[in-house]
């Protein structure tokens, strides 16, 4: 099955209900975005400069897209954000605390969570227990507890399926939960490490180029889902993506970037007639959604 292929009642149900049986998580589910504040990141390896003094900051529940041609430092970036990469000067804020570097294993109890540009999912786990590896940092019982049932333990299982069979409607994963992830298409696992992402509730979402190696039409539908989850979710959302068209119908900002510094902010308008991102990236950058296709 194929994201496009996907009965229409799935976005139906999601326009409707997509926090039904969200219970107690309504609550944190609806407090809004974190805010990201990147001051004079620079990082080099070796002797090449991956980013040089780089300063960005995206509004709570904004979408701030980052742009640039090929090794202009995107990823790079999100490394850095992630924790994967310790930056060799510069601050990060999120919301009111300031660091150089986050260890990636505290990431999610920060209310962050990425999604990478290749798939990196559990390919011997089924779309659920996929899900599930999005609440793992959240487990308070020990793994004693799970293999005697242990009241609490049961409690913590069934509250956790519960919140990842919320999700799972909300991404209309439902009838393919029980699949090993690899039988599915490619545009279905991005919607799975998509949904594993969001299912701890994040207030900063970390989107690495999620329309890579898609359809159009997985693309307009993936496009619908990030809209959904702005809407309902009030989630921050840094976006890197190449096609050009995807990033100026869901970005409020765009930041552009060459050989590692930031040229460009503005809006997608002001973005499109920067002279100075015409001559670095737009000129060049291959529009690869169909011409008046709405994604
Ligand atoms: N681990 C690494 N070791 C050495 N050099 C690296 C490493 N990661 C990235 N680079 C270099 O840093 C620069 C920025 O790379 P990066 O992958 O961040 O660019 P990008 O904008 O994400 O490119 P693309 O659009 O192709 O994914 C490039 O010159 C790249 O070769």
């Amino acid at each position: 099955m194929s994201l496009s292929e996907l009965s229409p009642t799935s976005l139906a149900a999601l326009r409707q209900s997509p926090l039904a049986g969200y219970s107690a998580e309504t609550a944190r589910a609806r407090k809004p975005g974190a805010s990201l504040q990147l001051s004079g990141i620079s990082l080099s390896f070796g002797g090449v400069k991956a980013l040089s003094d780089v300063s960005l900051r995206a509004e709570p529940s904004s979408l701030l897209a980052i742009i640039g041609p090929n090794g202009a430092g995107k990823s790079t970036l999100l490394n850095v954000i992630s924790g994967i990469y310790r930056p060799d000067r510069g601050e990060i804020g999120l919301d009111e605390h300031r660091f150089r570097s986050i260890r990636p294993e505290k990431l999610a109890s920060a209310g962050v969570a990425r999604t990478f540009q290749n798939l990196a999912l559990f390919s011997g786990l089924s779309v659920v227990d996929n899900i599930l590896q999005g609440l793992a940092h959240r487990r308070e019982t020990s793994l004693l507890g799970e293999v005697f049932g242990l009241r609490r333990a049961r409690h913590e299982s069934a509250s956790q399926l519960q919140q990842a069979q919320a999700v799972m409607n909300f991404f209309g994963l439902d009838a393919v939960a029980s699949r090993l992830t690899t039988s599915l298409s490619y545009g279905m696992q991005k919607r799975v490490e998509l949904a594993r992402a969001l299912v701890a509730h994040p207030r900063l979402l970390l989107l690495d180029e999620p329309m890579a190696g898609m359809t159009l039409a997985d693309k307009q539908q993936l496009s619908e889902l990030i809209r959904e989850i702005r809407r309902h979710f009030g989630t921050t959302i840094l976006l890197i993506e190449h096609d050009i068209a995807v990033v100026m119908s869901l970005s409020d900002r765009v930041v552009v970037l060459e050989y590692g510094r930031n040229i460009a902010t503005g809006t997608p308008d002001e973005i499109r007639q920067n002279p100075a991102v015409i001559a670095a990236y737009l000129g060049s950058a291959a529009e690869t959604t169909a011409p008046g296709a709405r994604v």
